[in-house]
């Protein structure tokens, strides 16, 4: 199988939900199966939460040895802890909480009243990155990473005509003066992500359609960050018909 960018349909955010959670059960036993540690990356927004949820109303997740898997996080808003706008918060209430997880396996960026200002709190994870580096690299190797995509083509905190996503000498950037609230943002940079061994974009919704046809018909990561997106093994997009709306039929592999 090549490691072409594939396009998987499905009919509704619901089905979307459950089938994407039903994959990452089985491909995290997989992973387990041959390794004894594994790195995921979560996202925000609104199909990461959906996805999660999938996962924890599902029995066969307790078919999995949790206590080998570690959660990063793609982006964060810089919001205190336990505010209902960070990622970390959204994805412990719909999955990690359920899971019987050591304290260790979760890696959250910093909160905005943990003591650090923002520049402080992106190296703090990218020291934190670092700590789990293997094979001269500064970050762990991600084993899977889930990406939200916003209507306008942005993936974790990298948006659009922004220098975030052109940055490749970090592992972390602060971000400032987001087009999307809230303003300020903590964001994984985009070498990093691309050195995933998956990368699982999720996306629904009739608004996400023209930035989705975009990335697939050659935009700019400039215009499109989600454009400028590759895992070293797999990148799929997982999409309902509505976000599928402008994808060339070629492209598309329906799930049902
Ligand atoms: O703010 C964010 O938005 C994106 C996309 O969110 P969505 O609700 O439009 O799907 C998300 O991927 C990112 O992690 C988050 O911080």
């Amino acid at each position: 199988m090549t490691n072409e960018r594939r396009v998987l349909v499905h009919p509704d955010k619901a089905s979307l939900a459950g089938s994407v959670a039903a994959r990452f059960i089985t491909k995290m036993l997989d992973i387990l199966d041959e390794q004894a540690v594994a790195h995921v990356v979560l996202t925000g927004g609104s199909m990461g939460s959906a996805v999660l949820e999938a996962v924890a109303s599902s029995p066969a997740r307790t078919t999995i040895d949790w206590s080998r898997v570690h959660f990063w996080w793609g982006d964060e808003r810089w919001v205190p802890a336990g505010d209902a706008d960070r990622n970390d918060l959204q994805a412990q209430q719909a999955l990690l909480d359920d899971l019987d997880l050591p304290d260790e396996n979760v890696h959250p960026f910093p909160a905005s009243d943990a003591g650090l200002d923002l520049d402080e709190a992106a190296a703090a994870y990218a020291a934190e990155l670092s700590e789990h580096g293997v094979d001269g690299l500064a970050h762990p190797i991600f084993d899977i990473t889930f990406l939200g995509v916003g209507p306008d083509g942005h993936i974790a905190s990298l948006f659009p005509h922004r220098s975030g996503i052109q940055v490749t000498d970090r592992t972390v950037i602060p971000v400032r003066n987001s087009p999307k609230p809230p303003p300020e943002r903590l964001s994984l940079t985009r070498p990093v992500i691309n050195s995933s061994q998956r990368i699982w974009m999720v996306l629904a919704g009739a608004d996400k359609a023209s930035a989705l046809g975009l990335a697939l018909a050659g935009a700019s990561r400039d215009e499109v960050p989600a454009a400028g997106i590759k895992g070293r093994r797999r990148t799929v997009f997982f999409v309902d018909a509505d976000a599928a709306a402008e994808v060339p039929e070629s492209l598309i592999a329906r799930d049902y």
